[in-house]
This record gives structure tokens, C-alpha cells and sequence, in this order.
């Protein structure tokens, strides 16, 4: 459980109860189902929120995933925000009612629910990042699912090749169960040859950025991003910024990455896949904790980007 004075935050088994609390009281808009199973069993939630969930309707699909690294327990709050505040704003608010019935949106709250429990296991912080599959061959545990994606898998010095580094690439590509289920989840959302969905936030903890592809290269334009697609990610990265305050940047403006999520959506299916940083803008060690009481403000501080990615699907 999270340490004393920190409760409020949610752990795996709480984040699930939530899910499943929201498919029971709104059953017309919300259906709870999974991706697959991390490494030690636990099922990978994934809450759709459309109307008539149950039914595969042909209407542009968004996804958002939280948690990929495991420290960053803000995120899991953020998908959290977003199923309640679409679940329980559709009745009174009409836009919300709009965007829910427009599209099918999918949420996977815990991308790396093993990460996230062992890192408060114990009662403290154990400042963990990675997965907690053992690495073959070694003694080191974990996996940088971040930069386990499959393109431009480790091509460019963007990920470390130690087990032990906190950016490790894992042994081979989609190694790790947790990023092969979501694409795999991904992937069979290419529908008639065309993938469904067409916009994407990846959640992260900290620094207040909002971040685009390529990571793996720092040219702006590149074979898989005309100047055309890199001027759209800027210009509705720059209007969500607008909106939470975050800077907004090419990720290899940060440092240059390979295996990571957006790189893989957009270089593989044209998703528009961003990665939001979220608060704080700095702090060292003790920025992947901010107080509990932070969690309502820094939530809801991406209210308005996350309908502005919403609306970007249909655009
Ligand atoms: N959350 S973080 O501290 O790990 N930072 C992220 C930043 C990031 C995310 C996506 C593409 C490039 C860079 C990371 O994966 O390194
Ligand atoms: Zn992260």
C-alpha cells in the first residue's frame, strides 16, 4: 500500500474496484475488459467509454495509457480522472455527451501494474521504473517498457544495453508482456485494413512537457513523418500545451529515445501519440511523489487537452 498520508492514491487493486465500479453504475457507456496479463498474472484493465460500449461501432477511436513507468503513480490518477469525469459528466454535460457518443475511447489505467505494486511494496518508495520480469541470462530485473516498443527498437543509442540501466531495452523487442499486449490490442484495432484509432496520450510523470515523435532521431521530418504530419503534431501539441501549461517539444528535443510508445503508434499505425510529462516541473528523486493533495488540481489541469485529443480524432 502507499505509505502513510499518501492513501489516497490508488493501488492496483484499488484502480481495478474503480474500474469495475464504473462499468457497473454507467453500463451503457462503460465496458471493463483487459489487454492481457503483465509478467506476474495481473490483468491489464482497459475501460472502453462510448456509447453502446458493447458494440463495435464505426466511429474514430482514442487511447490512453497511464503507468508504463512504474514510479509514476500520478498517471494511474490521470486515466482515472478521464473514466470519471466522461463516465459521470455524460448526463448533465452535453459536450461530454458529444464526445462519448462520437467515439470509442479505450483507457488502460496500469500499463505495468507489477512495477507499480512493487514500488510501493514494503510500505516505502522503492523508486522503481522498469518491469519485473528477470532478465534472461542475468542477474538484473526489469525492462525499460518505454523503450520496448518495436520500431526502431534500440536503433540509435536512444536505450541502454545493461539489464541493470533504468533504460534498458530488454533482450529483444516486445519482450516484456505488458507493451506486446498493448500493441497486440493495438493492432487489432486495424479494422477493414484501417487502424480505428487515430489519436493517443501516453501519461508519464514529471517535468510538464507535452511530446511528440521521433524520439529516436532528432530530425523533425523523416522517412514516416512528412513536413505536413510534423507541423499537425506540433500545432495541436502547442494547443494542448496552451491549455495545462506544459512545454511542448519534439521528444528528441529532450534527449533522443528508441522503443518508445509514440514512435511505435505513429511510425507503425499513424496514431497521433503523444506523451504528456505531468507535474512537477522539477524536484529530482522526489518529484515521481508529489503529495497526495496534489492529485485532484493535476488531474483535472489536463481536462481541456484531453478533449482537444478527443475532438482531434474526428478531425
Ligand atoms: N517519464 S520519464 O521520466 O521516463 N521520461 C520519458 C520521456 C519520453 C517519453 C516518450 C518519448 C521520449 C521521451 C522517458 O521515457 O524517458
Ligand atoms: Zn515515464
Amino acid at each position: 500500500d502507499f505509505p502513510p498520508g499518501d492513501e489516497a492514491y490508488h493501488t492496483y487493486a484499488e484502480t481495478t474496484a474503480d474500474l469495475q465500479k464504473a462499468a457497473k453504475d454507467h453500463g451503457d457507456i462503460a465496458t471493463l475488459s483487459s489487454v492481457g496479463k503483465s509478467y506476474e498474472g495481473r490483468a491489464l484493465n482497459l475501460l472502453k467509454i462510448s456509447d453502446n460500449a458493447g458494440t463495435d461501432e464505426n466511429e474514430p477511436e482514442v487511447l490512453f495509457t497511464c503507468n508504463q513507468h512504474a514510479r509514476e503513480h500520478l498517471t494511474t490518477e490521470m486515466c482515472l480522472r478521464i473514466v470519471q469525469r466522461l463516465t459521470s459528466g455524460y448526463a448533465s454535460d452535453p459536450a461530454i455527451r458529444k464526445m462519448v457518443d462520437e467515439h470509442e475511447i479505450h483507457v488502460i489505467p496500469n500499463v505495468n501494474p507489477d512495477g507499480s505494486e512493487y514500488d510501493i511494496s514494503g510500505g516505502e518508495y522503492q523508486g522503481w521504473r522498469k518491469t519485473r520480469k528477470p532478465v534472461p541470462g542475468s542477474s538484473a530485473v526489469g525492462t525499460d517498457p518505454n523503450r520496448n516498443w518495436d520500431y526502431k527498437w534500440n536503433c540509435c543509442g536512444g536505450s541502454s544495453d545493461s539489464p541493470s540501466a533504468e533504460d534498458y531495452h530488454g533482450p529483444s523487442a516486445f519482450s516484456e508482456s505488458e507493451t506486446k499486449a498493448v500493441a497486440d490490442f493495438v493492432n487489432s484495432r486495424v479494422v477493414g485494413g484501417a487502424q480505428q484509432i487515430k489519436t493517443h496520450i501516453d501519461f508519464h510523470t514529471f517535468s510538464e512537457l507535452v511530446l511528440w515523435p521521433f524520439g529516436y532521431t532528432k530530425n523533425e521530418t523523416e522517412q514516416g513523418m512528412t513536413e505536413a504530419e510534423a507541423r499537425r503534431f506540433a500545432d495541436v501539441g502547442k494547443k494542448m500545451a496552451a491549455t495545462n501549461g506544459y512545454t511542448p517539444e519534439q521528444a528528441s528535443d529532450l534527449y533522443v529515445t528508441d522503443g518508445d510508445v509514440n514512435d511505435w503508434a505513429w511510425g507503425k499505425h499513424k496514431i497521433l501519440s503523444y506523451t504528456f510529462e505531468m507535474y512537477p516541473k522539477d524536484g529530482g528523486i522526489d518529484g515521481f511523489y508529489p503529495p497526495a493533495s496534489v492529485i485532484p488540481e493535476q488531474t483535472a489541469r489536463n481536462d481541456k487537452a484531453v478533449d482537444i485529443l478527443i475532438n482531434e480524432a474526428g478531425a
